[in-house]
């Protein structure tokens, strides 16, 4: 399905919210926007802008048609063996102009960020014949320049790094209003160069790229910016990420634009920092791979990354015991399966895992901490997490399962649900 495909299909079954007067980008969307739901704004500086469209699991599912309890298990079983083919047109190519953000509604967030900031841009990045499709925040610095904020380690940086070494730039294109599975693929760490085949796998069919003139191949979008990651820096930040609080100010590259180009009367995609589409994009995608991971350890039930864990530090992971070392191997799987992970619990098939009681409930009654918490003491958590030093942390795990020497201890008579 397109951008618009999904928008219209939003539009057509009443989920789409409007606002027709004018609003500000700076912050008056966010306060508009925050827990609408899925938003399309008439006039933002003059542009059409939605927001929410993917900020809850019934719309990610929505997008992938098939049911939300599903989408884990789906979502592990699926490849990176999409078919995707190059075209030579795409409606973004009706405007093609020189590089002027000023002329898009690119939002300011919240008081005391950096600067306006595109967060929903497929960052497609190519250096020496190897490419990358990622999601990353791009600070605007003036009409025709970003800092990117990349992520050491991460493929970005990677393509970064090999030129750097060789005093080259990178050549880089932005995609703004893509369809909505690539914008899931290319949020989803998959092995080096797949985004695309992967988004064609979540589809179920092919994804079309177009050759830029910088020789980027990019899907279709409502708004492409082309152009190169420099070796210059500049600061990037403050910036509210996924926590909801201040991400630190970095050194970050600077992306130089050398065009802009758009569909007649492009729809802008705000993505809000920390809102519902922001955990469902960056978080979600780690479940199927901690299920996968943990799938060759243990008889795993179902992963989710829950809400209070911004969807993105804390995972739950319920398995069927088989054996009293079950419950570790599946702590080890969702640690090594997901770097930014913090803390993982894990807890039997009799637990709802959508309901924070029950798990209040399984550490109360099937969790001692002298025995059941593992620590991973001085490892590379988020750089997000305000309790780390730049990323390094220490990791726990909890085992919260039954004992099964003594199952009748833990066996609950009374009806499911807290009474
Ligand atoms: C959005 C950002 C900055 C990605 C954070 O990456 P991490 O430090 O690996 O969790
Ligand atoms: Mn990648």
């Amino acid at each position: 399905m397109s951008f618009r495909g999904f928008l219209d299909d939003l539009e057509g079954s009443g989920l789409m919210n409007h606002v027709r007067d004018p609003v500000s980008p700076v912050e008056e969307v966010t306060e508009r926007s925050w827990g609408s739901g899925p938003i399309l704004f008439d006039d933002v500086s003059g542009h059409k802008c939605c927001l929410n469209i993917l900020g809850t699991r019934d719309l990610l599912a929505r997008a992938l048609g098939i049911p939300a309890e599903d989408m884990v298990r789906h979502l592990s079983q699926i490849g990176c063996q999409g078919p995707v083919r190059e075209v030579d047109w795409s409606s973004f190519m009706e405007n093609v102009s020189q590089p002027d953000l000023s002329r898009l509604p690119i939002m300011t967030y919240f008081p005391g960020d950096g600067g306006p900031y595109i967060t929903s841009g497929v960052v497609v990045s190519r250096f020496e014949d190897k490419i990358n499709a990622c999601v990353h925040r791009l600070m605007v610095l003036g009409k025709d320049r970003l800092a990117a904020r990349l992520v050491p380690g991460r493929h970005t940086h990677q393509l970064y790094e090999a030129a750097l070494a060789k005093g080259k730039e990178v050549a880089v294109a932005v995609a703004i209003g893509v369809d909505p599975l690539v914008l899931m693929a290319a949020s989803t760490r998959v092995p080096p160069e797949m985004e695309f085949c992967y988004a064609a796998a979540l589809r179920g069919s092919h994804v079309e790229l177009i050759a830029l003139d910088n020789g980027v191949l990019v899907p279709h979008a409502q708004i492409v910016l082309e152009g190169y990651i420099t070796t210059e820096r500049a600061p990037e930040g403050p910036f509210v990420d996924i926590t909801g609080t201040r991400d630190l100010v970095r050194q970050e590259p600077v992306i130089r634009l050398t065009r802009m180009m758009m569909c007649n009367e492009p729809i802008y995609h705000g993505l809000l920092p920390a809102g519902g589409e922001h955990k469902m994009l960056m978080g979600v995608p780690y479940e199927p791979l901690i299920y996968r991971e943990v799938s060759k350890v243990a008889k795993v039930k179902d992963v989710m990354l829950t809400e209070g864990g911004c969807c993105y530090f804390h995972a739950v992971v319920q398995i069927e015991k088989e054996t009293e070392e079950d419950a570790r191997r599946a702590i080890d799987a969702a640690i090594k399966a997901h770097r930014s992970l913090k803390h993982v619990l894990v807890v039997d098939s009799d637990i709802d895992i959508h309901d924070p009681r029950d798990l209040e409930y399984a550490l109360a009654t099937r969790m001692r901490g002298d025995e059941d918490i593992v620590l991973y003491p001085n490892v590379r958590g988020s750089t997000l997490d305000p309790r780390s030093n730049e990323g390094m942390t220490t990791k726990v795990g909890v085992d919260a399962t039954a004992r099964l020497d003594r199952l009748w201890k833990f066996q609950r008579l009374t009806p499911a649900g807290h009474g």
